[in-house]
């Protein structure tokens, strides 16, 4: 119960961080965090609530197919499948799901080549990437309304224990080792949108 408890302040601090920049409109979002890992548990955020707000109603605890843990009050994110899919594919221990103008704006600008890509890019070694000529990937998919459907193509995007998948004019999902981590890349892919549609909007 400890654990639970601590990934529980980790968590909120999380979310607090975020509504802080206004990451949450329109009670949009979810974030997750790892519990235990056989069997897996994990916090998730509770469906359709206003993630500005601090409560004790915030997070539920679920199992590895998204259904809640003792809690039957509460509703997990509808979006749970895709935190699931991520900590079943890889070793993340948190992953972050957020709308912004700019990641919505990307996502339709590069969205029929299914991806974007960053080079020559400082912020790009949030994600590891060190080496002058790398690249960093971001793949961008159809936003299906249907779950699972959307859950198995973004599973098929996962490859590593770090990574960001942008969901057509939708919103990203980022996940990393810890919520250090899956903070870091959020901001760090939010800081490359707004570069990237700012840099677009000089060279018009
Ligand atoms: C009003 S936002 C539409 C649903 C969504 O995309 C989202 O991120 C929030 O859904 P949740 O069930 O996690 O509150
Ligand atoms: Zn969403």
């Amino acid at each position: 119960m400890i654990a639970v408890n601590e990934k529980w302040l980790e968590l909120a601090d999380v979310k607090d961080e975020l509504a802080v920049r206004d990451w949450f409109m329109g009670t949009s979002g979810n974030l997750a965090i790892k519990v235990a890992d056989e069997p897996l548990e994990f916090l998730v955020t509770a469906s359709g609530k206003d993630k500005k707000k601090r409560t004790d109603e915030d997070f539920l605890l679920v199992d590895g197919n998204g259904q809640p843990i003792i809690e039957r009050f509460l509703t997990p994110s509808a979006e749970t499948l895709l935190h699931c899919a991520i900590y079943k594919k890889t070793n993340a221990g948190c992953s972050l799901h957020v709308h912004t103008v700019a990641n919505n704006v990307i996502s339709e600008l590069y969205g029929d080549a299914g991806k974007i890509d960053f080079q020559g890019q400082e912020l790009i070694k949030a994600f590891g990437l060190w080496e002058e000529d790398a690249v960093l990937t971001i793949p961008i998919i159809a936003n299906h309304a249907d779950i699972p459907t959307l859950t198995r193509e973004f599973e098929s995007t996962i490859s590593a224990d770090k990574g960001a998948v942008l969901i057509r004019n939708h919103g990203i999902t980022v996940w990393g080792k810890n919520s250090f981590e899956a903070k870091k890349l959020l901001e760090a892919c939010e800081f490359l949108f707004q570069y990237q549609l700012a840099l677009q909007l000089q060279l018009k």
